[in-house]
């Protein structure tokens, strides 16, 4: 379950949290795959509760009321039709699966299908689920249970959530249908989202009972999901990310922490040179990284100061150095405005979410940031992707903030984050030749819109990025070369 069955030569997901079925659809096609990446995260895909008395929070696709196919994003027709169509551009499609919990009292009742429950009950006829399809006694985590009382903090329910017991075989079976459904119409995998609040050994035997990958979907005969799980651990807990690691990945959320304190300035780059196992984190092919992710990009989610697309600079820094670094699976964010955080989509007056706009430079308008069009982001997918299991060599750093380092004879970078002037003569370990940085432009019929790196026979290169130019990073690879 830690394979995530890219297609070859593609390294990178992207998450298109609130995006609708089509429009995933259309954006693999004119977009995602041609650029290069691996696969995406949607959102839950299993009918949630429509909280319209909270203006429609993005949290409430977190609130089951039943796995029926039926959401904001779209239906189970459109949701087919999606993930064929991604498959066929080479981009994998990944669910987020709500498996911990069904919704509890939020003052409405009535799921984005229609279907109602009768939460005082426990009773959920759309699934159906009863009763003693719940943990018993009734109990809500505490505060310190997170640090005293593993067993409340799998047992207890979330706030205002129903805690399924998953220890149940009639809760296992209706979960494993659920994701079987979905395994069957084409996806690659699921980022099990709260897994801290499930046991361990229930999850192995849900694991367990899912189908081999769809063949007519382009997977090899065997396959098995990719499988990553959200444990947040920044160590101190009374659960322990080591308790999933066995079983399948897990969300590395120290990685996005760490790499943000360095890039806001809190933490000198050059520290990043043992980046990796050595600062704590999982074993790379464990570990599911990332900057920021739907609910910490809002600030009150874990990791504390996180750097999201509003420092564009430092974050463009952040993004470029975790898709440079040998370390882990990067999961890109692609997110949409917002100044609330509790803010769901952009939405019409009918509650709609509205499609995002293709600008004429291929950005995105009507409220979608679409980080993942960023050139500086978009152009680093490729590096990944040429890089490919290469390791880390030729590091070099000035001591302080400025750092530079070669994959293989593949690829070079370099970031400054001091306020003086990066000019040095570096090794790029690249052959001789005149390649475009692709952070500052592109190579566009025989030139580059943006620097030129002239190497010379020795690999060697003069490497120029100014404390005030407009990105902090500069990266060439084979292939970019004019
Ligand atoms: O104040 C809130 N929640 C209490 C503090 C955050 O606790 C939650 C955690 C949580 C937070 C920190 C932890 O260390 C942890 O183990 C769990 O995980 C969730 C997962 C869900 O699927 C649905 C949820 O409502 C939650 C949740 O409320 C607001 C209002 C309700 C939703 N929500 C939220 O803030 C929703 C947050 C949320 C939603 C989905 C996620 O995948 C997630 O990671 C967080
Ligand atoms: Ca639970």
């Amino acid at each position: 379950h830690k394979d995530p069955h890219y297609m070859s030569g593609r390294t990178t997901m992207v998450h298109l949290f609130e995006w609708k079925w089509d429009d995933i659809a259309a954006e693999c096609e004119r977009f995602l795959g041609p650029r290069g990446f691996g696969g995406i995260q949607i959102s839950p895909p299993n009918e949630n509760l429509a909280i319209r008395s909270r203006n429609r929070p993005w949290w409430e696709r977190y609130q089951p009321i039943s796995y029926r196919l039926v959401t904001r994003s779209g239906n189970e027709q459109q949701f087919e039709n999606m993930v064929r169509r991604c498959n066929n551009a080479g981009v994998r499609i990944y669910v987020d699966a709500i498996i911990n919990h069904m919704t509890g009292t939020w003052g409405e009742n009535v799921g984005t299908g229609g279907s109602t429950a009768d939460f005082n009950n426990w009773y959920y006829p759309a699934v159906p689920y009863g009763r003693n399809d719940f943990n018993s006694p009734q109990c809500v985590i505490q505060g310190n249970d997170y640090q005293c009382c593993a067993d409340r903090v799998r047992n207890c329910e979330l706030s205002g959530l129903k805690d399924l017991n998953q220890g149940s075989e009639y809760v296992r079976g209706k979960i494993t249908e659920y994701m079987n459904r979905l395994i069957d119409l084409g996806v690659a995998g699921f980022r099990i989202d709260a897994a801290k609040h499930m046991w361990p050994g229930d999850l192995s035997a849900i694991y367990s009972r899912l189908n081999n990958l769809n063949t007519n979907h382009g997977f090899s005969h065997g396959a098995r999901p990719y499988i990553y799980q959200e444990v947040i651990d920044l160590g101190g807990e009374a659960v322990s990310r080591n308790e999933y690691s066995s079983l399948a990945a897990v969300t590395e959320f120290k990685y996005g922490m760490e790499l943000s304190r360095c890039f806001n300035g809190q933490n000198q780059l050059r520290w990043l040179v043992n980046f990796g196992p050595n600062w704590g984190f999982l074993a790379s092919n464990d570990a599911l990284t990332f900057v920021d992710n739907h609910d910490n990009q809002r600030g009150h989610g874990a990791g504390g100061n996180i750097l999201t697309h509003k420092r564009a600079k430092q974050y463009k820094g952040a993004i470029a150095f975790m898709l440079a670094h040998p370390y882990g699976r990067p999961q890109l964010m692609s997110s949409f405005s917002f100044h609330d955080t509790e803010a769901g989509p952009p939405m019409d007056s009918n509650g709609n979410i509205i499609s995002p706009a293709i600008n004429s430079d291929n950005t995105c308008g009507n409220g979608w940031v679409c980080e993942h069009r960023w050139r500086q982001i978009y152009q680093m997918v490729a590096f990944r992707n040429v890089a490919g299991n290469t390791g880390i060599n030729d590091w070099w750093d000035n001591g302080s903030n400025q750092i530079a380092f070669c994959r293989g004879g593949q690829g070079f970078v370099a970031f400054n984050n001091d306020n003086w002037d990066l000019n040095t003569n570096l090794q790029t370990c690249l052959p001789a030749g005149r390649y475009c940085d692709v952070i500052s432009g592109e190579k566009r019929n025989n030139g580059c819109t943006g620097k030129v790196i002239t190497v010379g026979g020795d690999g060697r290169a003069q490497i120029v990025l100014g404390a005030n130019d407009y990105d902090m990073a500069l990266a060439i690879h084979r292939g970019q070369d004019s």
